[in-house]
C-alpha cells in the first residue's frame, strides 16, 4: 500500500497558556497543504522499516512509522511489514512531517489489516505519538485547541488561492520554541477573524512564535516581508518554524524570487 503524508500549516497559532502538564494550550487553524512524503507498507516475512530522501535524525525504532506500528501492534494482531518511507518534507520546519508520516502509518495499517478502527479512535492512537497527529487522520482544515489535538468545524476558505511555501533551511526544535514563549490569552477570536476576507488578517491573524524565533533568525522575517512585497494577501509562519507561507491570489512572478519553494493552490477545503 502506497500513501503520501503531507504537510500542514497553521494559519494563525496563538499559544493561550501553559498546562500543569508541561505543555501549552493552543489555539490554531490546521490547513492541508500539498508538500509530500511518500510511504509505503508491505507484508513482510519479518519487520523492517528503511528511510530515503532527507535524513531523519535517530535510528528505525525511534522513527515515529515503527512507534505507529508498534503501538497497534500492542492491540491488534499484526503481521510483520516492510515500511519503505521517502522523506521529502524538510524536519524541524514547522510542517508536522513527521506527526503525517505517523498518522499516515496507522491509516494505512487500518486498512492493509481490514482493523475496522473508527476516525476517533485512530485519532486516540496518534493523539499518544504527538500533539499535531491527530489532524492528519481526517486531513481537513480544522480549528484546533487544547495541545492543539482537539479539534472543531471551521469557516475558512482559500480554494483557488495560491500558497507559497519557503523553508529556509534552519531546523527549529518544537521542544525549545515553545520554550522561548510566554502563554498569554488572545485578544482577538481566531475563528471570527478567518471568516472575513484573506486581506483582512495582516497584523490579527498572528502566529506567537514569530516574535521570538524573528529576533533570532532575523532571515525568517525577511522572508515574509519579501513575501507581502510580492504581493501576498497574507503571510506567517507555520507552526514552531522555520517554513513561511504566503497565501496569494495568482501565481505572479514567484520562481524568479525563491528559486527553492513550492507552490499549491489551495485546493483541500
Ligand atoms: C507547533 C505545532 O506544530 C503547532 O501545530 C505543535 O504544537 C507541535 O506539535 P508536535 O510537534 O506534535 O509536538 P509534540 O511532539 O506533541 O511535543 C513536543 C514538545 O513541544 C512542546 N509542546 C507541544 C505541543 C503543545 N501543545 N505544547 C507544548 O508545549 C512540549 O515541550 C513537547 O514536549
Ligand atoms: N518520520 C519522521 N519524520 C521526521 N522526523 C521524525 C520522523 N520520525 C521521527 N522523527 C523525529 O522527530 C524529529 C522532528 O520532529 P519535529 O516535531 O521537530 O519536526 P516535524 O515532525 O518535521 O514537524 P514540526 O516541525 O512541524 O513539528 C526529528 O528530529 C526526528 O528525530
Amino acid at each position: 500500500m502506497l500513501v503520501f503524508p503531507n504537510a500542514k500549516i497553521n494559519i494563525g497559532l496563538n499559544i493561550v497558556e501553559k498546562r500543569p502538564d508541561g505543555f501549552h494550550n493552543i489555539e490554531s487553524c490546521f490547513y492541508p497543504v500539498g508538500w509530500s512524503d511518500a510511504l509505503e507498507i508491505t507484508l513482510a516475512e519479518t519487520f523492517s522499516f528503511h528511510a530515503d530522501g532527507i535524513a531523519i535524525p535517530g535510528n528505525a525504532e525511534d522513527n515515529l512509522c515503527t512507534k505507529a506500528y508498534q503501538m497497534l501492534r500492542r492491540d491488534f494482531q499484526l503481521t510483520p511489514v516492510k515500511i519503505h518511507l521517502l522523506k521529502t518534507v524538510p524536519i524541524g520546519a514547522g510542517l508536522g512531517g513527521g506527526s503525517a508520516d505517523a498518522a499516515f502509518t496507522i491509516r494505512a495499517l487500518n486498512q492493509l489489516f481490514e482493523l475496522n478502527i473508527s476516525i476517533a479512535e485512530q485519532e486516540h492512537y496518534a493523539r499518544q505519538i504527538g500533539s499535531d497527529c491527530a489532524f492528519f487522520i481526517r486531513n481537513k482544515p480544522v480549528y484546533c485547541f487544547e495541545k492543539g489535538d482537539q479539534f472543531d468545524n471551521i469557516d475558512v476558505n482559500i480554494a483557488g488561492k495560491w500558497i507559497v511555501l519557503v523553508n529556509p533551511g534552519i531546523h527549529i526544535s518544537t521542544v525549545d520554541a515553545y520554550s522561548g514563549v510566554v502563554a498569554k490569552r488572545s485578544t482577538e477570536n481566531l475563528r471570527t477573524i478567518l471568516r472575513e476576507p484573506i486581506i483582512e488578517w495582516r497584523g490579527r491573524v498572528r502566529n506567537d512564535f514569530e516574535a521570538t524565533l524573528f529576533k533570532k533568525y532575523p532571515l525568517l522575517e525577511e522572508v515574509k516581508e519579501k513575501l507581502y512585497s510580492l504581493g501576498a494577501e497574507y503571510a506567517a509562519m507555520s507552526g514552531s518554524g522555520s517554513t513561511l507561507f504566503g497565501i496569494f491570489g495568482g501565481e505572479q512572478n514567484l520562481k524568479q524570487h525563491f528559486p527553492d519553494f513550492r507552490l499549491w493552490q489551495g485546493f483541500l477545503k
